[in-house]
């Protein structure tokens, strides 16, 4: 979709296709909608990271609960949503055997007991090794420490999943 395309859509329309560029958080696109007309991808980003960025911490934990555990229940069930089943299959997260899916499992729950929140992390960009290893050593951060952490790969998530919708001519490094 063209940035000019982007600018002329109704409200229902630019929260109805943007609405999960944040996982399960169509506010913030509602909210971004009226900082129109954004001059190209990057400023869409920037107000949806602004916005993120302007958020109390209970608000950013909030965002990060909405977000499905990896290798977790929805996934098993098939209740996640389009992108984050797309996204948890290209990191081979569909294919763990029963072993690995304890082990994420018990590891998820560990996380979730120490921080409130669920361990989150741009499926895209890591595979099972990389987000096991991560997994484990971010257990060991503090709780305002991981908060923001986990942030970053929400707008890492959100940046990829813009680039799906969004023409994009510049490629930026994530
Ligand atoms: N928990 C978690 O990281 N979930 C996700 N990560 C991602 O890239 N898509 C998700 O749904």
């Amino acid at each position: 979709m063209d940035i000019n395309v982007v600018n002329s859509l109704t409200y229902e329309d630019f929260v109805q296709i943007f609405g999960s560029v944040v996982e399960k958080c169509p506010l913030i696109s509602a909210a971004v909608w009226s900082r129109r007309p954004f001059r190209d991808l990057a400023d869409i980003e920037t107000h949806i990271t602004e916005f993120i960025h302007n958020l109390p911490d209970s608000g950013k934990e909030g965002i990060l609960r909405c977000h499905p555990d990896l290798a977790g229940r929805d996934l098993q069930s098939g209740t996640l949503t389009r992108e984050s089943q797309e996204e948890q299959s290209q990191a081979g997260m569909d294919t763990l055997d029963s072993t690995e899916i304890l082990h994420m499992y018990r590891l998820n729950a560990q996380y979730k007991e120490r921080f409130g929140f669920p361990f989150v992390i741009c499926a895209r960009l890591n595979k099972k090794a990389e987000i096991l290893h991560q997994l484990s050593e971010r257990l060991t951060n503090d709780r305002a420490a991981e908060r923001e952490r986990a942030i970053e790969e929400v707008k890492k998530i959100c940046s990829l999943r813009l680039r799906n919708i969004v023409r994009c001519d510049i490629q930026t490094k994530l």
